[in-house]
């Protein structure tokens, strides 16, 4: 049923003395437009602070409902809340998803015909707009045409707030970095006294840091939720243990039922291969990847969204926006770069908070691989000083940091001879070695109890001892006749590899990047008996 997009004028005549920050109100609109039953964590503590004209960061976990955040101030008030946004499909969700519920969002983009264009800026001119969210890029907000709009909005006190989503774009120290975020930096000499809501799901301090010094936010409440997400289940499958990883993952999938499902590789080749395998074994899947042109991937989007399709194997071209909440599993099926992509990657499961699962295919090759282009990445780079180069040496410390923080746990456990093979590690300790990740900058510590069972080192100890003592054995057997060489001509062509490092090439044009690795690496395997 469709809610009258005017709903708080009648919420409003109902509660005339109360404020319309009062959590009664605010519960209210939630019901009513939303049908949520209560506000979650910080919900609530964000939409007052904004709602009093207070800045405001909020970092809430992938799936945590950041969005709310915005969406009910924006039904709050008469006048128009701004939301940045980084990718023009996740606008384009966010909006669909409003008109639903039949409250008045537009977003704005290069994709738009000039006619729908000229309609939403009519409507911002005429004084009285029925708006009520309007999202749009970091390039077009930063641009001083659109700036003077938003100052004749303010000028008619109808601008309420500016909410910028995915704010960890705006640092260099982020994983999603993004140039044009840094120029929203302008928008408090703009915009002055209106409230500024930075939302992200990343913890780093630095990038914390990073993103409200640049926004210049004014005292802001600073609202921190915890990462633990206990619905998810956590699991490890070695892949130097396993026959055929395909035929497993094929097998984990049947076994799963016709479940709703997102399988992350590293290359494209990988996701066309193992998308093709699948569906020859009877499952409903499709391959997408920035090597897809515009229209084949956002056929398989649909499918996916819309459930025609229930598996999607993706790079990480398929990443922020995606909001389909009965995602059951996400599988990495190559080791992620870092803590923060295994996180916000395997945080797509289960965003209804019911039981998921994160699957992670572990192989040594694999981290070999990651190492290579890595080190690859930096090397191209490190002639210049530039933010790129920053960029790939963090993404290289990140990577070690995931292998230096497990490996120095296994070995506290195993002894030093272990300390470089960490695909051995639990994936329970690897899910602890998450929430210690994110304890110290968050909550300085939290109990690696908080596992409560929810994953497979907890759950089946003797069986994760058995998989342990195989793959040890097989781990330090293949050191000894193996040796890996990754080759590729391009290599040193930073061009291909932009998509995977950072979402940074806007600047040629395109307001929507993708990311992920390209599929030109020619792996070697000398075998050495
Ligand atoms: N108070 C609430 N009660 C129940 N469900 C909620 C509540 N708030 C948000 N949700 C639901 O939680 C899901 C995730 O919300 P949302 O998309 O805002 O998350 P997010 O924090 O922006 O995630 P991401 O970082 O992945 O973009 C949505 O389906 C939303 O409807």
């Amino acid at each position: 049923m469709k809610k009258s997009p005017l709903a708080m004028q009648s919420t409003s005549q109902t509660q005339k003395n109360k404020p319309l920050h009062e959590k009664e109100a605010l519960v209210k609109l939630l019901r009513w437009h939303f049908g949520h039953a209560q506000f979650r964590d910080k919900q609530l503590d964000a939409i007052q602070a904004v709602l009093s004209g207070r800045d405001c960061f909020c970092l809430m976990p992938t799936g945590g409902g950041k969005s709310m955040c915005y969406q009910i101030p924006a039904l709050a008030k008469p006048g128009i809340v701004l939301v940045v946004s980084p990718l023009i499909a996740l606008m384009e969700n966010q909006v669909i998803g409003l008109k639903e519920k039949g409250i008045a969002g537009e977003f704005l983009s290069s994709t738009q015909t000039m006619q729908v264009k000229t309609k939403i800026y009519e409507d911002l001119d005429s004084g009285k707009p029925s708006l009520r969210l309007l999202y749009v890029t970091p390039e077009l907000t930063a641009t001083p045409g659109f700036m003077s709009k938003l100052k004749k909005i303010h000028s008619r006190g109808l601008l309420n707030l500016v909410a910028i989503d995915e704010a960890h774009c705006i640092s260099s120290w982020g994983h999603d970095f993004r140039p044009s975020y840094r120029k929203l930096s302008s928008l408090r000499n703009y915009l002055p006294d209106v409230p500024i809501l930075a939302l992200t799901a990343t913890a780093a301090p630095k990038v914390q840091k990073d993103v409200m010094e640049s926004l210049c936010l004014q005292n802001p409440l600073v609202l921190k939720s915890s990462f633990n997400r206990p619905n998810l289940f956590y699991e490890v499958r070695y892949k130097d243990l396993l026959d055929d990883a395909y035929a497993d993952l094929c097998s984990v999938l049947k076994a799963n039922g016709d479940t709703c499902a997102i399988v992350y590789c590293l290359e494209r080749t990988t996701c066309d291969e193992l998308s093709a395998y699948l569906s020859a074994g009877g499952i409903s899947c499709a391959a997408y990847h920035a090597g897809l042109n515009d229209k084949a991937r956002s056929s398989v989007l649909d499918d996916w969204i819309s459930s025609r399709k229930q598996v999607v194997v993706a790079t990480v071209a398929f990443g922020m926006g995606i909001d389909r909440k009965d995602v059951r599993l996400v599988c990495h099926f190559n080791i992620p770069k870092s803590m923060e992509a295994f996180y916000q990657e395997s945080g797509r499961a289960g965003r209804d908070q019911l039981p998921s699962k994160s699957l992670l295919y572990y192989g040594m090759d694999d981290r070999r691989r990651m190492e290579f282009i890595l080190s690859k990445n930096q090397s191209k780079n490190s002639q210049s000083f530039s933010t790129r180069e920053r960029s790939s040496k963090k993404s290289i410390s990140d990577f070690s940091q995931v292998l230096d923080v497990a490996g120095k746990r296994f070995s506290r456990v195993l002894g030093n001879r272990y300390w470089d093979v960490w695909p051995v590690l639990p994936i329970g300790w690897f899910l602890s070695l998450v929430l210690l990740y994110y304890s110290f900058h968050l909550l300085k510590q939290i109990p690696v109890s908080l596992c409560k069972n929810s994953c497979d080192a907890c759950k089946h100890p003797n069986l994760l001892a058995k998989y342990l003592g195989e793959l040890t054995s097989a781990v330090l057997q293949k050191n000894h006749f193996s040796q890996i060489f990754i080759s590729s001509q391009d290599m040193t062509d930073g061009g291909q590899y932009s998509e995977f490092w950072n979402r940074d090439d806007e600047a040629s044009g395109s307001e929507e990047d993708i990311s992920d690795c390209d599929g030109n690496i020619n792996l070697v395997i000398i075998s050495r008996c």
